[in-house]
């Protein structure tokens, strides 16, 4: 079945890339920051425009420190008062020029931060508009693993990337560039002492970074393979359970946790001896000891003087501050990169195309024209042509993997054919808009997917404005009235909260829904009729009540559930193989053999034929 935990979606990436893949993965996760910030880029300008400022005007206190030292120091020297107005003067310009920086870089931070949220916004807006739009041949029990980590996880590690990475990353530039220029202003000699030790630590720092956009994006699959044997291990615990394997598939579990561990102590080992190196270049301890000691020297030989000393020396101190902004700032791009990646795959997910005239289908005919369908190279449904009459039952018999769910699926346009034509009424479902394919067709799966919600809503699913008497009236004809009447809330008991249901109980109300739907195209998956032996008989009969008079088309998973359809259609490897009743198939050898393998006695007379 499309729909079962145990397939794949063809167009879906595969969990976990080659370790060669890695570099261009961590080079198109940065090109998916860049796109998806591209409608907040103009914000994210301005912002940047800001910080620019706010890191020229760093210098001004700088500047305005060294003036006021001279002041004082000439007035010291000449034994007088410092002049008082200068002195305010310096102070104010000191004071303005700090309070102006720091206004402009919240200003920088709150517009990048209201972009932010916009994005965001628009973010969860696209991936839900892009998903009404995708087949749902898509949604298998991977790709929601992924969507929820895109949704809840991704748009918030973008959010570091968005909201503080423009304004952040460029201050940790423009401050130190700016203070620099300064300090070699104020003298050269002095500006050298402050950028003495940086070559050594860019020297250190890039042996430590050495490889390390491939390792983030290393460790971002390894985590990846933890959840997803996280997930694995909890979907199946069941069948785990029955079959005694906790052990073994915990294992698995444990297994891709000791590998990340292994992988990371070995990274985060080799990186944490030359990355606190490369830190001690920019302690404070050593920035001092370079500053002062080498400007004490100058000052001694009457080179510089003490004020000028002070300001180059604090100008330095500022350096390992910006140092580790712009590597923790870099570290989020790089997790960002993956985030967002994932997110632009969603994004991008395939779409059905809306139908530019939509039209209405004249009849509840429906017609299969040479369709076939693909998932990636497996070859699902081949050439098939098949036509449904209105007020018959067809059954699609087949060997599993034969193409027969695929091809039900392609009726109810979970996804269009890669060649071919299904028209109901005489209307390419490619021409019908979304309500009229929803008011025509309606699909009992095997599994009832009941929301927690009350069992009213969720028979009133495709048509939630039903009041409560068309909701029982559909219930009484799959023949579940009766029961939810015994339930303490009725009809507004909530599934999963209030009550649990049996297998047969929960497919009688998905009956019950496809009732109140009333679409004159039903298809069914036999297998709603074998869950649960001891309702059988009341679900036969609901199934016989909602078939009435309507277009019907039956998945078939044995042989015995041909019973009672007008048309038995044999499908083989994606191939319709054979058309016709029961008893003008009996010669037909596949339809022969699936007998058989279902257990059903063969008409003795066909043996001679053998
Ligand atoms: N989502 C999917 N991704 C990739 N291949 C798929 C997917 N779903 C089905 N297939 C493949 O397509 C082929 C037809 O599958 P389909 O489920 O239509 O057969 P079926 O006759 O309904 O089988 P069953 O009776 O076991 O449900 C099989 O080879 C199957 O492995």
């Amino acid at each position: 079945m499309l729909s079962t935990s145990t397939t794949r979606a063809p167009d879906q990436a595969p969990s976990s890339t080659r370790p060669g893949d890695d570099r261009a993965r961590a080079v198109a996760g940065q090109a998916a920051v860049s796109r998806l910030g591209a409608p907040v880029r103009s914000r994210l300008r301005l912002g940047q425009v800001l910080v620019v400022v706010s890191g020229l005007l760093s210098i001004a206190p700088y500047v305005a420190l060294v003036q006021l030292g001279d002041i004082l120091v000439t007035a010291h020297e000449a034994g007088s008062a410092p002049d008082p107005e200068r002195v305010r003067a310096t102070v104010m310009v000191l004071i303005g020029a700090y309070s102006t920086r720091l206004l402009l870089y919240s200003l920088a931070l709150l517009i990048t931060h209201f972009a932010d949220l916009a994005l965001r916004d628009r973010l969860r807006r696209d991936i839900v508009a892009r998903l009404t739009r995708t087949p749902l041949s898509w949604f298998t029990a991977s790709t929601s693993g992924r969507l929820r980590k895109a949704v809840q996880d991704d748009t918030t590690t973008v959010h570091t990337v968005i909201a503080h990475g423009p304004v952040e990353r460029l201050n940790a530039v423009v401050t130190p560039v700016a203070l620099l220029a300064c300090a070699f202003w104020i003298d050269w000699r002095l500006g050298l002492l402050s950028v003495g030790t940086i070559p050594l630590y860019f020297a250190t720092y890039s042996l430590s970074m050495r490889g390390m956009n491939e390792k983030t994006v290393e460790m971002d699959r390894r985590l990846e393979n933890i959840s997803s044997a996280m997930v694995e291990f909890v979907a199946g615990i069941g069948v785990v359970k029955a079959f005694g394997q906790v052990g073994r598939a915990h294992a698995a579990y444990l297994r891709a946790g000791d590998e990340f561990s292994t992988f990371y102590r070995a990274w985060a080992m080799s990186m944490m001896n030359i990355s606190c190196l490369s830190i001690t270049w920019v302690s404070i301890p050593v920035l001092l000891l370079v500053n002062l000691g080498g400007g004490s020297l100058l000052l001694r030989a009457g080179l510089v003087t003490l004020p000028q000393v002070l300001a180059t020396t604090l100008i330095a101190l500022v350096l390992p501050g910006a140092m580790v902004t712009i590597a923790s700032v870099s570290w989020s791009y790089q997790q960002a990169g993956a985030a967002a990646l994932r997110l632009c795959d969603i994004l991008d997910a395939p779409t059905l195309s809306a139908a530019v005239h939509p039209r209405r289908p004249d009849g509840a005919r429906v017609e299969i024209e040479h369709v076939s369908y693909s998932y990636g190279r497996t070859l699902a449904v081949d050439d098939a042509c098949l036509t449904l009459v209105p007020g018959t039952v067809t059954a699609l018999l087949g060997p599993s993997g034969s193409g027969k769910s695929t091809l039900a699926t392609l009726i109810a346009r979970f996804a269009d054919p890669d060649a071919g034509t299904v028209r109901i009424g005489g209307v390419d479902l490619r021409d019908m808009d979304e309500q009229t394919l929803y008011d025509t067709v309606s699909f009992v799966l095997q599994d009832p997917q009941l929301l927690d919600a009350p069992i009213r809503d969720n028979i009133a699913l495709g048509r939630p404005d039903a009041d409560l008497e068309q909701v029982r009236a559909a219930a009484r004809v799959a023949q579940i009235d009766d029961f939810i009447m015994t339930l303490p809330s009725g009809y507004d008991t909530v599934v999963g909260r209030d009550t649990a249901l049996s297998g047969g109980q929960a497919q009688r109300i998905a009956i019950a829904r496809a009732v109140l739907c009333d679409t004159p195209v039903i298809l069914l998956d036999e297998a709603t009729a074998m869950a649960d032996p001891e309702s059988e008989a009341e679900i036969q009969q609901a199934l016989a009540e909602l078939v009435k008079g309507r277009t019907v088309l039956v998945i078939a998973h044995r042989p015995a559930a041909v019973r009672g359809a007008h048309r038995v259609v044999v499908m083989d490897r994606g191939r319709i193989v054979a058309t016709g009743t029961h008893d003008e198939l009996l010669n037909e050898p596949h339809y022969r053999a699936l007998l058989r393998q279902g257990g059903v006695a063969v008409d003795p007379q066909e043996n001679s034929h053998d």
